[in-house]
């Protein structure tokens, strides 16, 4: 029997081979990228920041901050997420969580082209859960550079399951994505940093223009009283900060980074990051100074530590 168009089809979506796309990047959108997620705002001097936006030093090449390779994901997504058989409403769409491993340190200007496939769906009957799996593979070597999976929060669209036990399909073990336990001490370091009103603004630029960042009619429909940041502008200061206070400033020390999106931030809010070392892995949690509220917890995990640390 074959299902109306317009139904929410589970199969259809499992069984939909997702094109191969390409992202091309140069420096200039790594600097725009870095200052997007705060990098030099606060010390436009800082010695662990300045390399990210700038030829610092005579270096040959800026350095690429982990989370630029966050982009490549979105980059690789159908427009307004039109998947066969995929039925919501984009303006309830929320991001809800990020994974990434790197595997080579990013260059500073790259072709890339990305194989996409279908990570998991999930009914949770009031939100139905989408994963995308991209991985990015450098044009020119063939060398795989990066893996994200990229979670979307579907408001209003679960329900969609057919038996009494509600649809989880997934292509990766549980268990290879440790969920995070915040230690109950307290932390190794927090940090503290100030996003601008003019952030999602500025972080737009680096290819996410769902009006949901810079739309306010848009934003009150989508549930929220103005424009909220990006999800990925959060992780980006929150890793920003790791990089900083744990690898002393070195990018490349980054082997994975797992997040997930518990709480909207406003641009212009004081995020501080909390900080936990347990051997290679760093906890963390992101609050919401003004509000009090966790908004992002997850965890990254280094190569090595730093000798200075
Ligand atoms: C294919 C990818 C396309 C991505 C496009 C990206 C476009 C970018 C958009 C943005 O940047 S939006 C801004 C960033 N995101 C946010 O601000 C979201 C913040 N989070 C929330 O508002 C809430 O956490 C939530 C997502 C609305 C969920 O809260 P709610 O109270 O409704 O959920 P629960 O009742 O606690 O849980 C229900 C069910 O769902 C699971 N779950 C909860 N939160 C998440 C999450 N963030 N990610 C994934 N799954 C989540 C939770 O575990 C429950 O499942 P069970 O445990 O019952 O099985």
């Amino acid at each position: 029997m074959s299902s109306d168009a317009s139904e929410f089809d589970p199969d259809r979506i499992e069984s939909y081979k997702f094109p191969e796309t390409t992202y091309t990047y140069s420096e200039r959108d790594v600097a725009l990228y870095a200052l997007g997620i705060g990098a030099c705002a606060r010390d436009a001097v800082d010695v662990d920041q300045l390399k990210f936006v700038y030829h610092d030093k005579g270096q040959k090449f800026i350095q690429v901050l982990p989370t630029f390779a966050a982009l490549f994901s979105l980059g690789s997504l159908p427009g307004g997420l039109g998947l066969p058989g995929l039925k919501y409403d984009p303006r309830l769409l929320l991001h809800g969580q990020q994974y990434i491993e790197l595997y080579k340190p990013l260059p500073s200007n790259a072709c890339l082209k990305n194989t996409v496939s279908l990570a998991g769906l999930h009914d949770k009957g009031k939100a139905a859960i989408l994963e995308i799996e991209t991985k990015s593979y450098d044009k020119d070597s063939g060398a795989l550079l990066c893996m994200n999976r990229t979670t979307a929060f579907l408001r209003g669209a679960g329900g969609f399951s057919k038996s009494s036990h509600p649809y989880s399909y997934s292509n990766y073990p549980k268990d290879k994505v440790p969920s995070v336990k915040i230690p109950k001490g307290q932390p190794f370091v927090v940090f503290e940093d100030c996003t601008q009103p003019s952030q999602a603004l500025l972080y737009r630029l680096s290819g996410d223009y769902n009006p949901l960042h810079s739309d306010p009619t848009f934003a009150k429909v989508a549930g929220f009283t103005r424009p909220i940041l990006h999800g990925l502008c959060t992780l980006g200061f929150s890793v920003r900060a790791i990089v900083k206070c744990i690898c002393r400033g070195d990018p490349n020390l980054v082997k994975c980074i797992s997040g997930r999106f518990l709480l909207h931030v406003y641009p212009g809010e004081t995020l501080l990051t909390e900080m936990w070392l347990e051997g290679l892995r760093v906890i963390y949690q992101t609050k919401v100074k003004e509000r009090s509220r966790t908004v992002l917890s997850g965890y990254v995990d280094l190569h090595g530590l730093s000798s200075s640390l």
